[in-house]
């Protein structure tokens, strides 16, 4: 059993879909593969983008998504011809139609509920493209919906994957179909007990092909993207990177946390509990062997970088006379908690606690003002947070050059720096 999963930047266009036949082809099999697809190249920014104009009642909210339908309507004309394309077009409009019945009422629910009914559509079509494209190419598979076997709890946007349901599900009914055929589904999205859909937060499509590579204990799990493999570093931000032929789970699962956003960081732990290799290949260049996950640590260590821009540094301290370890810290916890918002990094002195966050422009103002209510609070927005997995001296010099460092937290293997950049 193997799990391929192709990503937005794979799919965003006909040509990425054509380039994904030809992958699974060559490198796939006609059985025993179950391939998991996300949204159409940046299709999921564009529908967050929407779903904040229609909370926000904004003129603009049906442009936004008359742009995302054609976009779609685009790439099937490309792809498909006669009665194939109407077919493939009418099913693709039906899906539409789901979200028009929305967009259409007042906005009255939860924001992240109406959210992921919004959200999820994008890998709703892409997935019934993709797979009509690869029916029609002699590639035989079945669509199904991921959400009637990814289970989840109601926590939207973030969805909280009930395993045991999910993988009971999974193993009563994909064996079956895939004893005959290929099996293409969504990722990123769950549902509910009562039938509601979920997301699984950003970029989880990658732990969706891992919850499935569990389920059907998967010889192996592919992801195939627009790198030759992990490198020591973003490519977007960093030349001269490496790649990293081998990953341990750990390290894997370290550099993921950190925010080397090439794997979503749920991914790596239900792989490594069941010693399922996962392999980062290129779909530019399928021949080459990418980045392997497995067991084995890599001979040679080579020191990873990860940036993280838009960071808020947060400084707490108690109104009275009280340390801040012995009397506050649930306290505070208790409000990161209730307003969702996580923690990048953390270092507490006897009478403050301060924490680098991600900007968030719904959530870091609701988090600011609840911490006031008890706490003296000082921010700083618009720094950056540096890790250096493997750390040495003269990779920490190499980029603090025009920094200045706010916060600086050190453990064996990792550094991590809140920084200002002083170029600007
Ligand atoms: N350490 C890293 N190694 C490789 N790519 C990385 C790393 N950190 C971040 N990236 C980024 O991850 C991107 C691929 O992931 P992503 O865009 O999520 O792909 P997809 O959406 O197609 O799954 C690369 O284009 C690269 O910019
Ligand atoms: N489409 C979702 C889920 C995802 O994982 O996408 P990608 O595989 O393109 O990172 C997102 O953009 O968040």
């Amino acid at each position: 059993m193997q799990i391929f999963k192709f990503g937005g930047a794979s799919a965003k266009d006909a040509n990425g879909i054509r380039n994904i036949t030809k992958i699974v082809k060559e490198y796939g099999s006609p059985q025993n593969l179950l391939i998991v697809v996300s949204a159409m190249g940046k299709t999921t920014n564009s529908l967050e983008d929407l779903t904040k104009a229609f909370f926000n009642r904004q003129d603009n909210t049906h442009e936004i998504f008359e742009q995302i339908k054609q976009y779609h309507f685009d790439v099937i004309d490309e792809l498909f011809e006669g009665a194939e394309k109407e077919k493939v077009a009418d099913d693709i409009s039906n899906q539409f139609v789901e979200v028009d019945w929305i967009i259409e009422d007042e906005p009255h629910d939860e924001f992240d509920y109406v959210y992921d009914q919004i959200v999820s559509i994008g890998e709703l079509v892409s997935t019934k493209i993709v797979s009509a494209y690869l029916n029609a190419n002699q590639v035989q598979n079945k669509w199904i919906d991921a959400r009637g076997y990814i289970q989840t709890d109601n926590t939207y946007r973030e969805g909280k994957v009930d395993w045991d349901l999910s993988a009971t599900l999974i193993q009563n009914e994909l064996p079956a179909i895939l004893k005959n055929e290929i099996i293409v589904t969504q990722g990123f999205v769950g549902g509910t007990s009562e039938n509601f859909t979920t997301t699984l937060g950003r970029e989880g499509s990658d732990y969706s092909a891992a919850i499935f590579a569990y389920s059907l204990n998967a010889e192996q799990m592919t992801i195939w993207k627009d790198v030759p493999g992990v490198l020591n570093a973003d490519p977007k931000w960093f030349d001269n990177t490496q790649k990293l032929d081998q990953l341990s789970y750990l390290d894997a699962i370290e550099l993921a946390y950190y925010g080397a956003t090439v794997i979503h960081p749920k991914t790596i732990k239900p792989l490594q509990n069941k010693q399922i290799p996962l392999y980062v290949r290129s779909f530019i260049k399928p021949e080459e062997s990418g980045t392997v996950i497995s067991n084995e640590a890599p001979k040679k260590i080579i020191p990873s970088f990860i940036f993280k821009i838009k960071q808020v540094l947060i400084s707490i301290s108690p109104t009275d006379f009280s340390f801040i370890v012995e009397e506050n810290l649930s306290d505070i916890f208790e409000v990161f908690h209730a307003t969702g918002v996580k923690i990048n990094t953390m270092h507490n002195s006897a009478i403050s606690f301060s924490v680098s966050v991600d900007f968030d422009e719904r959530k870091t103002p609701v988090l600011i003002s609840k911490l006031k209510e008890s706490f003296k609070v000082r921010y700083n927005d618009n720094l950056e947070l540096i890790t250096i997995r493997h750390y040495n001296q003269e990779t920490i010099d190499r980029v603090l050059v025009n920094k200045e460092t706010l916060l600086e937290v050190r453990s064996r293997h990792t550094i991590q720096m809140v920084v200002k950049d002083l170029s600007n």
